[in-house]
């Protein structure tokens, strides 16, 4: 990691050529004149060079970097910094502790992994090297995030928080996905929950609990689970707080489309209503107040360029050049937290049923 004008540059190393990659890299390339960091697109890791190269003309706008038929190749790359990881959550256990392994600073997509034990061992091992090393929630990090869990924890603009609503689906036909689908198979860590359902789960603990990590409260989880072919093809999850008696009630699906309005935040005065194409990308924010006298507030906050992957980004790089080795808002205990709870809902299954 090097500085131009003050500015953190970090060079970066892309693990798979999927969707999520070519998300991450096309945001990444985009000029900023804000931005906080310099990222290049440093070098490309695929199942074939062809591929990669692909890949780096249709999604690399103006970057030049190596390209490599294989992941270890990156691992080595003496000029790559950090290595993101956008392949099936079944592997990014192993392609998270061989990019550690060469001393690398590792950005992993969600689900980290595919349970709290294998994300203890990424920790560990990126604890020995003294590499950054944090799970891709985006979603954390969007101004629109900040600015609504502001409104609700520290103005408390609805009064208190008594549920929160949060559904995330995709309307998918799983007979017509390959056997082979990262969506189907379920030794790639398929189903909604660990899918989409992390966002779900992620938008009830925030809205529920101004804490996060071990300054959260731990609440109580319910939760069903239908399986179709070895998968969760739609789950729900009730959290109760006995604390203070708030509940969520947290739902994927690959059976049904969410609404555009995706998740609700009631409290005492009021409610906030977020919107936009999927949870996992928050647009837009409206504040309802009990009091029918009170004009609704509306929040529009699109990111300023591409999809909003920037900002995750741009705070790994602040973190790296600060010499930090986790992020304070995705910091490794929240990641275990969401896992572990995840891992329970997992267990659980197919729930059961009240006598
Ligand atoms: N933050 C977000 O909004 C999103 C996050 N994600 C996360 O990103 C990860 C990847 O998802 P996505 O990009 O949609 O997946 P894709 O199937 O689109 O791409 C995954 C890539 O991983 C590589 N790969 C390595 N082994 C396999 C394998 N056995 N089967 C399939 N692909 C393999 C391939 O790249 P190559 O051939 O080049 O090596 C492939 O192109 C998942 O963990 C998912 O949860 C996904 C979408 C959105
Ligand atoms: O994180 C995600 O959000 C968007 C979806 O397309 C994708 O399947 C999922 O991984």
């Amino acid at each position: 990691m090097s500085h131009e004008l003050q500015k953190p540059i970090l060079r970066w190393g892309i693990i798979g050529t999927g969707l999520i990659s070519s998300w991450f890299v096309s945001d990444m390339v985009v000029p900023r004149a804000d931005a906080t960091a310099k990222h290049i697109i440093q070098a490309i890791g695929s199942s074939s060079e062809e591929k990669g190269r692909a890949f780096a003309q249709k999604f690399g706008g103006d970057a030049t970097p190596s390209i490599y038929g294989s992941y270890d190749a990156v691992y080595a790359d003496p000029e790559v910094d950090i290595v993101y990881i956008g392949i099936p959550h079944a592997f990014h256990k192993d392609a998270c502790l061989k990019a550690i392994s060469h001393r690398k600073h590792v950005l992993c997509e969600k689900p980290f992994t595919l349970n709290e034990q294998e994300a203890q061992e990424v920790f560990d091992a990126a604890k020995k090297k003294g590499v950054f090393v944090m799970e891709a929630m985006w979603t954390r990090f969007m101004p629109l995030t900040e600015q609504l869990l502001r409104l609700v924890h520290q103005e408390k603009r609805i009064g208190d928080v008594h549920r929160v609503f949060c559904d995330f689906g995709m309307l998918m036909d799983l007979d017509s996905l390959p056997a082979t689908s990262r969506l189907k198979d379920p030794a790639l860590g398929a189903g909604t929950l660990l899918d989409i359902g992390v966002y779900s789960l992620t938008w009830g603990l925030l809205g529920l609990d101004e804490g996060i990590a071990s300054a959260a409260l731990t609440p109580q989880v319910f939760s069903a689970q239908s399986i179709s072919e070895g998968i969760d093809v739609t789950t729900s999850i009730v959290l109760h707080y006995p604390q203070n008696g708030r509940q969520g009630i947290l739902t994927s699906s690959m059976k049904a489309k969410s609404d555009p309005v995706f998740a609700r935040i009631e409290g005492s005065k009021g409610t906030v209503f977020i919107e936009g194409i999927a949870p996992s990308l928050p647009r837009r924010f409206t504040v309802v107040f009990n009091d029918a006298a009170a004009e609704r507030q509306i929040y529009d906050a699109p990111p300023k360029v591409g999809k909003g992957f920037f900002y995750e980004a741009d705070a790994v790089a602040n973190d790296i050049v600060a010499g930090r080795v986790e992020n304070a808002t995705m910091p490794w205990d929240e990641t275990l937290r969401v896992l572990a709870l995840m891992d329970g809902i997992r267990a659980r299954g197919v729930g059961q049923a009240s006598k």
